[in-house]
């Protein structure tokens, strides 16, 4: 029986392993990981990660060929190969802080597999890297190896959180990278016979080691330029009374350009798109391409001024002052169907109306009022580290609550703002909340889900991200 061993219980390793586990019953999948936490929810009735259509996958196979557990190098020194899903957040301090992806994490999770293995190994990267990082990883594993054999692959997860179970059940490729030898295309082969028992042959694609990191880091950044390019639009629909909406519907029909991933938004979030992007800056800058990095800095700089120009259209909207005013703020997680809120614009937003005096009235269904706390007071970076060793809030901020309804956000607030996507915020009662909210009502909807027609129809002052702007709005610089 194959031993599969996946160090790391996050995001990617526990929905991954899960889906391995239940198309290969004849596999034996260990899931583990340092935090003690992570690894109990794991083995309990509620799942450390909301994920939809996780549940069933993980009752269906847990106790029978997957495992979670924290015994790392007892089932790291059975496995035949292991996967590695650690943290590789973006370096705070030293050299080439604020861009390079840390790889303490990965470092460490090395050296552990050297120390206590006792057999030959395939180690595959999971997590998003470097390119060159398996050259760094082998170097390791080779000088502490005791005789032992390693082939490093790099198998990177091209998984969207929301629709992660749907992503692994049918990807649109799997990626293989490993080296050109004998040895090299043998540890190839075992991976893909993993994959083989539910993938199509011709979504395996099996390339070098550096194609396949690198890819990686090329597709987020692709996808995030898709965003930014959308978004920068937006700012020019709204000056010129074009609707966004109808520009991406209208240039997605293009076959060549295709219509998914063109929502405009309040701007992209979640844990990978700004990490990879400034790990890929950081590479072409290391490796002397200054256009290059310039040219994929501006997607991350579309975004953030996105996320100020959103901020300061509601304040100007708001006679310039949101000074103890009540904005109920809808949605907190960086999309829709996740209880992630790993830099979620919902943080510059809620950062920058706090600044302005606001009180925050915050409901997500999925997101804690602990986490939001947290999210509030955590420097930049500090949220990609393993929870244990997250620095705790020393302070939470009193001018923000947190409730379980959205009718109780909205109570008495001066405006709203829809900063996540989630279907319940499409079928509010919006002639109830406006009923119940001080006047003028205002609402700013960065995720264009309200039909903007009928809310004004009810009296709203409605702006929606690139759509023709309320009459209300239409003298107002777009950054103030
Ligand atoms: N979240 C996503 O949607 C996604 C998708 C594709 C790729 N990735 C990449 O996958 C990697 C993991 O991301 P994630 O979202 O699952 O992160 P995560 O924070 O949810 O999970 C990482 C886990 O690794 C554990 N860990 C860290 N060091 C360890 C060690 N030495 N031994 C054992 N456990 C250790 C942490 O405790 C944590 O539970 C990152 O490189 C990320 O960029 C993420
Ligand atoms: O048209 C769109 C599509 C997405 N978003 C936003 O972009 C962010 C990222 O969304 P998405 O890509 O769906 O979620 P992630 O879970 O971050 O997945 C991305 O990052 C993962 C981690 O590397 C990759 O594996 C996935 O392929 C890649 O889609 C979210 O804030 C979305 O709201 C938009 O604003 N407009």
């Amino acid at each position: 029986m194959v031993k599969i061993c996946c160090i790391g219980a996050g995001y990617v390793g526990g929905p991954t392993m899960a889906v391995i586990a239940l198309k290969c019953p004849s596999v034996q999948v260990a899931v583990v990981d340092i935090s003690v936490p992570r690894i109990n929810a794991w083995n309990s009735d509620q799942l450390p990660i909301y994920e939809p259509g996780l549940d069933a996958v993980v009752k269906q196979c847990r106790g029978k060929n997957l495992f979670f557990s924290t015994d790392v190098e007892k089932h790291v020194a059975e496995a035949d190969i292991v996967f590695v899903s650690v943290n590789t957040p973006t370096k705070t301090r030293g050299l080439g802080a604020g861009k390079a992806a840390d790889l303490t994490y990965w470092e460490s999770a090395a050296r552990m597999i050297a120390d206590v293995s006792k057999s030959d190994k395939i180690v595959v990267e999971k997590s998003t890297v470097p390119v060159k990082t398996a050259e760094a990883i082998e170097k390791i594993l080779t000088h502490n190896s005791k005789g032992i054999k390693y082939q490093i692959l790099s198998n990177p997860e091209f998984l969207a959180e929301g629709t992660a179970i749907d992503d692994l059940l049918s990807p649109d490729r799997v990626l293989i990278g490993g080296r050109e030898t004998p040895d090299g295309q043998k540890a190839i082969q075992a991976l893909k016979n993993v994959y083989a028992q539910w993938v199509p042959e011709d979504r395996i694609l099996t390339t070098n080691l550096w194609s396949a990191e690198l890819s990686k880091l090329a597709a987020n950044a692709f996808l995030a330029q898709r965003i930014s390019s959308v978004n920068a639009m937006s700012a020019l629909c709204e000056a010129t009374g074009a609707d966004v909406t109808q520009v991406s519907y209208a240039v997605g029909k293009d076959s060549r350009i295709g219509p998914k991933f063109l929502n405009a938004s309040v701007g992209f979030g979640g844990s990978c798109f700004q990490k990879d992007i400034l790990n890929l800056v950081y590479i072409c800058e290391c490796n002397g391409l200054p256009e290059v990095a310039e040219y994929w800095k501006q997607v991350i700089k579309i975004n953030d001024y996105q996320k100020n120009r959103f901020v300061n259209r509601l304040v100007a909207s708001m006679f310039n002052t949101v000074s103890n005013k009540k904005i109920a703020i809808l949605g907190f997680a960086f999309k829709k169907d996740t209880g992630d809120t790993r830099e979620t614009p919902a943080i510059d937003v809620c950062k920058g109306l706090l600044g302005d005096k606001a009180r925050l009235s915050i409901y997500d269904p999925q997101v804690t009022e602990d986490q939001i706390q947290r999210d509030l007071t955590m420097k930049q970076f500090d949220w990609d580290h393993p929870l244990h060793l997250q620095p705790m809030s020393p302070t939470t901020v009193k001018q923000v609550t947190v409730v379980w309804d959205a009718y109780e956000a909205t109570k008495d607030a001066h405006g709203l703002c829809i900063l996540t996507e989630w279907d319940e915020f499409k079928t509010l009662d919006y002639k109830r909340i406006y009923d119940n909210m001080q006047k003028p009502a205002f609402v700013f909807d960065g995720r264009n889900i309200v039909n903007v027609d009928e809310l004004r129809e009810i009296g709203f002052i409605v702006y929606s991200i690139g759509k023709p702007l309320d009459a209300w709005l239409k003298d107002m610089p777009a950054v103030a």
